[in-house]
């Protein structure tokens, strides 16, 4: 049976820095992020299923990447763990939503880490085929299945 792919887009807000970075984006910045999400399976064919004619339910797809992406990023300050700084913490209502990641919190480390957290919420039967993280309105990363059999 032929095989779709489903995409879903999700928007969020995040500040992040790059640790020892040439440029400006070392100062702590943030950007209007929009991840798509696309993923690729057969229709469901079993007209007694309520899931009857799809691939995967878009609000399935949502809850996954809200609970694993959105809901963890959006208005939050992501930092290389190299950053971290017990100072952060001493003003708890500014710096409760900050993330130390154990890599550059760059766009292409941003996809592979949400790669493998979507994988992983995925049923056996849909894949991950593609991400697209915009950070600006004119920079984006891709992360592609086919690129990393
Ligand atoms: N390969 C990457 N390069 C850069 C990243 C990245 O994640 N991957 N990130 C940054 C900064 O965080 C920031 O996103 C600046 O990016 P840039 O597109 O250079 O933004 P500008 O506003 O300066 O670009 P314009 O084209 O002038 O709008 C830097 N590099
Ligand atoms: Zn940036």
């Amino acid at each position: 049976m032929s095989k779709i792919r489903l995409t879903k887009e999700f928007r969020f807000e995040m500040a992040h820095a790059l640790w020892n970075y040439d440029g400006l984006c070392k100062h702590i910045h943030g950007h209007s992020y929009i991840l798509q999400v696309t993923v690729i399976g057969q229709p469901n064919d079993n007209e007694k299923d309520p899931k009857c004619g799809m691939v995967m339910d878009f609000g399935d797809l949502k809850k996954i990447v809200k609970e694993e992406i959105v809901e963890k990023l959006d208005h939050a300050i992501v930092l290389n763990q190299k950053a971290r700084n017990q100072h952060l913490f001493e003003i708890p209502q500014m710096f409760d939503k900050i993330h130390f990641v154990p890599y550059q919190p760059t766009c292409e480390n941003l996809l592979l880490d949400f790669a493998q957290k979507i994988q992983a919420r995925l049923p056996e039967n849909i894949a991950l085929h593609k991400l697209k993280l915009n950070e600006t309105a004119n920079s984006f990363a891709e992360w592609y299945a086919s690129d990393n059999l």
